[in-house]
């Protein structure tokens, strides 16, 4: 399989066979006393089976055999060098500091997709079903027969190095650094690299991702709905050993079986993974004066029970031409009543001079935050004229309405931690000398 083939749009109802089994699902309903060539049928729901139309989900999948079939699960041990995956946020003591990291560590030691995961920040519950937890992977060697699946959340992956080959039960998904790719709670999926491989990861407890309203923008615009790629059915048989490990309630699992859980001849439905090229993003902006919210850049929302509050949204700050008149252009200084975790794919990120590709900011809630002390000068003084700005760039924001907590890792063992980071505001001066300057607006 080279290039692959996708079904466009976003949370449509997709129906897809592998072009080996034509006419391999059902007809007119979905589950038959026998399904065609013998396949199994099988539901994944990734709503109450009782949500309102508008927010069902749930697929359909025709099957070798049924998910069921495997041996009990036991605790699964990522490798001792590794940060690990963990939801004990609450066990460290709170630490509103602003927070940097320089580019997290690549390791020499043989690790996969799965094995490599950290968690660095997180809040809330999964058993509760309400909360979000931030994890960074840093990989060199694909998962050979071995499978995933989130029982607690849905993940957007956000690949800054390295391009993944994503097996999952629906089909096969290249993803490659500035394009990300959304798998929901439950569906099994396996990662394979060809080299030094880094990236984010973005998990959600309870609730899916959709695109946010556009209100006054109009009917277009952001991230198109058609832009979202979804894998077609693609399956495997093969009798050979398999781990599928599990996360669950915040811990690892694995259970063994003696077959591939790829096994999925045709699907229909609308719980899917996706992907999305953040090429594509339609961006919207000033064209006159101030520096909007970046709001304006969402691509993705998870949506809390409360109107406008998100769980998570996933934010881009994409290259684009600025325009606007008479204005500090950079982000404002900042206080806000959200979390904000931000990263680097690629180029650096218009508020910090010098920040890196594969590294990451925390700024908790109420943490004041903005531009260095360079960046404030320059723009300043700037002389604003239209310029395109962040040319090959890409930095992005998971922002939360809920307040994160750091990981012992995020904290401190991951040993990326940068201790400087607060000096990078330490040269900001006074201008202030009582006397209103006749150029200020
Ligand atoms: O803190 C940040 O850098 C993110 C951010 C960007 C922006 O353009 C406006 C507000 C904001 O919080
Ligand atoms: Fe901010």
């Amino acid at each position: 399989v080279t290039a692959l083939k996708y079904l466009s749009g976003f949370g449509n109802d997709f129906s897809s066979e592998d072009p080996r089994c034509p006419n391999s699902l059902p007809e007119g309903q979905n589950n038959p006393q026998k399904c065609p060539y013998g396949l199994y049928a099988e539901q994944l729901s990734g709503s109450a089976f009782t949500c309102p139309r508008g927010s069902n989900r749930r697929s359909w999948l025709y099957r070798i055999l049924p998910s069921v079939k495997h041996e009990p699960f036991k605790p699964y041990s990522q490798p001792k060098s590794v940060g690990g995956i963990t939801h004990a946020w609450d066990n460290e003591h709170p630490n509103p500091n602003q927070m940097r990291w320089k580019p997290f560590k690549m390791s020499s030691e043989k690790l996969d997709f799965i094995d490599s995961l950290s968690t660095v920040c997180g809040a809330g519950d999964a058993k509760s079903r309400n909360g979000i937890a931030i994890h960074i992977y840093c990989c060199n060697s694909s998962m050979d027969n071995k499978a995933f699946y989130n029982s607690d959340g849905d993940y957007v992956i956000v690949p800054q190095q390295g391009d993944l080959r994503i097996q999952t039960e629906f089909g096969l998904m290249d993803v490659a650094p500035n394009e990300i790719c959304v798998i929901q709670q439950g569906m099994r999926f396996s990662v394979d690299v060809s080299g030094p491989s880094r990236g984010y990861i973005l998990e959600v407890f309870g609730v899916h991702f959709q695109l946010p309203d556009l209100g006054p923008i109009g009917a277009n615009g952001l991230a198109n709905p058609r832009d979202f790629l979804t894998p077609s059915a693609y399956f495997e048989n093969k009798k050979e050993p398999y781990s599928i490990i599990s996360k669950y309630q915040g811990a690892l699992f694995v259970a063994q079986q003696d077959h591939s859980p790829f096994d999925v001849v045709a699907w229909h439905g609308n719980y899917a993974p996706y992907k999305y090229d953040l090429e594509k993003f339609m961006v919207i902006n000033a064209v006159k004066y101030d520096h909007p919210d970046p709001s304006i850049f969402t691509v993705l929302t998870a949506q809390s029970t409360r109107p406008g509050v998100a769980i998570a949204d996933f934010v881009i700050f994409p290259p684009r031409w600025s325009v606007h008149e008479g204005t500090f252009r950079p982000p404002y200084y900042h206080r806000n009543c959200m979390s904000e975790f931000m990263g680097i794919i690629k180029g650096s990120y218009e508020a910090k001079s010098g920040s890196l590709p594969g590294s990451a900011t925390l700024h908790s809630v109420m943490t004041p935050h903005g531009p260095d002390a360079v960046v404030f000068e320059k723009a300043s003084n700037a002389e604003l004229k239209a310029e395109f700005i962040g040319k090959g760039a890409q930095a992005f924001m998971f922002e939360s309405s809920l307040s994160m907590a750091l990981t012992k890792w995020g904290n401190e063992t991951c040993e990326c931690v940068d201790g400087d980071y607060f000096k990078c505001w330490e040269g900001l001066q006074v201008h202030f000398n009582g006397k209103r300057d006749p150029e200020a607006t």
